[in-house]
């Protein structure tokens, strides 16, 4: 009569004598139990095991080359984050064989002959403790999946679902830390919608947010390598983090930036500077050395957003950059 409930169970039974081993199969099919596996020596037990993940193990100690507690730390070391409940099954009854058992990653041991429902029930005891191990671990997996959405939760900005600040600062720094490292350039740009208070003013809020949307849009589809990052740093302030990119590449990204508002002919009718919305920007790129902070890029980055909005708005302006860009561009130093 199956005894075991709801056994889905795969057990390894492992032991040398070829007797046993079947006796001891035939008992666990009789309980209810779904499969069982049979292994003769430490080697096909090891192989069965790691092909198989068995959900516990029957170990027989005494066997002709490794022996059972040799099989279970192996076993223990093979386990990675698992754990499979192994019970020795031994005809070796001293205290000391028992406690070396127990040390060397065993759950439970069992003096032979053991009586079919004695071994049942250690069965399932050890069913109990596998299925609260298991829901342990896919609770946790769910709470660190949890923690993962909480957190880019926390560092995105509702309105218009770019980065936020709090994700700007932590990313910066990070890419600071990593340009460094690598000696590579990092750029960061500052940009700003022109006379947006205006804009506000004159079509509304909810209109305004529109315009925060549609410009967020543009910065994020300006972003195509994936490193870039847009983010909005404040009302209508934003940043884009251009990881690897030299002065040239930044300065390419600001007109690829510049055509796109261009193109996408957001009316700004209360606007001194053009009848659609167009931004200011302020580029700083370096390679980072050990005096390199993000409060540092940031403020000239800043610097060069007031430099760019004191030129009359709609530029991009940075000290760094050699060469002088048409249009929108200006350079100095
Ligand atoms: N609609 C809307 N407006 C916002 C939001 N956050 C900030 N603002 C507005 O953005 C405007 C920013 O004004 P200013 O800092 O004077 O900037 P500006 O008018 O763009 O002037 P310049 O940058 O010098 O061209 C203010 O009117 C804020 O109320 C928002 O989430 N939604």
């Amino acid at each position: 009569m199956a005894i075991l409930q709801n056994t889905d169970l795969r057990i390894l039974v492992v032991d040398d004598q070829e007797s046993v081993r079947s006796h001891l199969s035939h008992e666990l099919l009789r309980m209810g139990v779904e499969q069982v596996l049979e292994a003769a020596s430490a080697e096909e037990a090891l192989a069965a095991f790691e092909q198989h993940q068995p959900d516990l193990v029957l170990l027989d100690i005494l066997m002709p080359g490794n022996n059972g507690y040799w099989i279970a730390e192996r076993i223990r070391d093979l386990e990675d984050g698992r754990w499979t409940p192994i019970i020795f099954l031994t005809g070796m009854d001293r205290d000391e064989d028992l406690w070396e058992g127990i040390r060397t990653g065993g759950d439970d041991y069992l003096i032979k002959p053991v009586r079919a429902t004695v071994l049942a029930a250690k069965i399932r005891a050890m069913q109990r403790l596998l299925a609260m191990q298991r829901r342990l671990v896919a609770v946790t997996e769910e709470l660190y999946e949890a923690n993962r959405q909480l957190n880019s939760l926390i560092e995105r900005d509702a309105l218009t679902g770019l980065v936020n600040r709090r994700g700007f600062d932590r990313v910066l720094h990070e890419q600071i830390r990593l340009a460094r490292r690598e000696s590579t350039p990092l750029t960061l740009m500052m940009c700003d919608i022109d006379f947006f208070k205006q804009y506000n003013d004159n079509l509304g809020h909810p209109e305004g947010d529109k315009c925060l949307k549609a410009v967020a849009n543009m910065l994020a589809r300006t972003c195509q390598r994936p490193g870039d990052l847009a983010c909005r740093v404040g009302g209508e302030e934003f940043a884009l983090i251009l990881p690897n990119t030299p002065r040239s590449g930044a300065m390419m990204f600001a007109r690829a930036l510049t055509e796109l508002l261009a193109s996408g002919k957001l009316p700004h009718p209360a606007s001194p500077v053009s009848p659609y919305v167009t931004v200011s920007g302020g580029i700083t790129t370096c390679v980072p050395d050990e005096s390199t902070t993000s409060m540092g890029m940031v403020t000239r980055a800043d610097e060069a957003l007031y430099a760019a909005k004191a030129l009359g708005r709609n530029h991009f302006f940075s000290y760094e950059l050699q060469v002088t860009a048409k249009d929108h561009l200006v350079a100095q130093r």
